[in-house]
């Protein structure tokens, strides 16, 4: 994974309102993946400089990167007045990320990075921010590969379900049909580009069934991750992702025996009544090494 100061798979992305102080440090408590300040829709108009302040105040102030938390900004709009600013800003705040909102063209996309590279030279930042690009839109959903493929520094993409629904003039459906043309076809891009692949956000903050079904879900269809809103989302994801034992200590016997095999020249075999080959290993392998990511090694 590409990233500039924590270097962990994401799974989870939270949003915190840019303008709400007392949540920036609590999010040291939450441990999110990513912390994903959010300088677009969850600030009102009036409020936007004054959170765009507060954002490069506190985050000159708090290191998130020693607590193995990256930081990510959703800036406004490349169409809106605010869209300079904001980029300015995360540089001075010396983010890992910038989230783009409602990508719809590469031009837009290439402008935003010329802007950045900007501030980045102007302040002799001594790293490269990189770009998570939200797609919200049936034209964004269309253009998502050119876009996502146009420059080095896109390391991740995402759906923004509530503005693609707007769009679209579709409505939610019990199982989330709806979203099953972007969502396989995000999936696809991201998968062909190596580039992580995050899900809507699920606005119920209290319903852990529902988020729990939905986030297996996604998970089977090939997504990194999931943008949260609430802290709670979080841990559930934690659970659901985590190894248990038992299918640890199954990865490391697997690994061994395979390794084992390799040297006596054998690249298929069977392993506990299954077939066993280099495709089948490298997924124990992903288990081994989340496992390690989240401490159980
Ligand atoms: C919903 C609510 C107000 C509820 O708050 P409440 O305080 O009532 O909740 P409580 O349960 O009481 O909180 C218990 C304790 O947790 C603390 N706590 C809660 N949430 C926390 C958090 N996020 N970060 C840190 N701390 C948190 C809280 O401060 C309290 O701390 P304490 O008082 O100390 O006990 C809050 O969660 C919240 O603001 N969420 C983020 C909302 C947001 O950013 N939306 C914009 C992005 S989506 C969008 O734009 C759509 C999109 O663009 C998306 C896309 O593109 O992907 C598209 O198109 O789909
Ligand atoms: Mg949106």
């Amino acid at each position: 994974m590409s990233n500039t100061k924590v270097n962990k798979s994401r799974k989870h992305m939270l949003f915190v309102p840019a303008d709400k102080p007392a949540m920036y440090r609590d999010v040291i408590f939450y441990k999110p993946d990513t912390v994903m300040f959010d300088l677009e829709d969850a600030v009102s108009y009036s409020e936007k400089d004054a959170a765009r302040n507060l954002l490069v105040e506190i985050l000159q102030d708090i290191d998130y990167s020693k607590n193995k938390i990256e930081t990510c900004v959703r800036i406004n709009a490349i169409d809106t007045e605010f869209f300079e600013k904001d980029v300015e800003a995360c540089v001075k705040a010396n983010v890992d990320l910038i989230r783009i909102p409602k990508a719809e063209t590469k031009e837009d996309v290439l402008k935003t990075i010329e802007t950045l590279k900007k501030y980045e030279t102007e302040n002799k930042l001594p790293y490269e921010i990189k770009i998570f690009l939200a797609f919200e839109s049936a034209k964004g959903i269309l253009n998502a590969y050119e876009i996502s493929a146009c420059s080095e520094r896109i390391v991740g993409i995402a759906l923004g379900g509530v503005d693609y629904l707007l769009d679209l003039k579709a409505s939610k459906l019990p199982n989330r049909e709806e979203l099953m043309y972007a969502r396989q076809h995000l999936v696809h891009v991201g998968r062909t580009l190596k580039l992580d692949v995050f899900d809507v956000i699920y606005p119920k903050t209290t319903d852990a069934e529902g988020f729990t079904k939905e986030f297996k879900f996604i998970k089977a269809l090939g997504f990194s991750g999931k943008s949260v809103v609430h802290p709670n989302q979080i841990g559930l994801i934690n659970e659901i992702v985590k190894p248990t034992q038992q299918e640890l200590e199954f990865a490391i016997e697997m690994q061994k025996a395979f390794d084992e095999s390799i040297k006596n020249g054998k690249g298929v075999f069977l392993f506990k009544g299954q077939m066993v080959d280099k495709p089948v290993v490298e997924k124990q392998l992903e288990i081994i090494e989340l496992a390690r990511e989240m401490g159980m090694l």
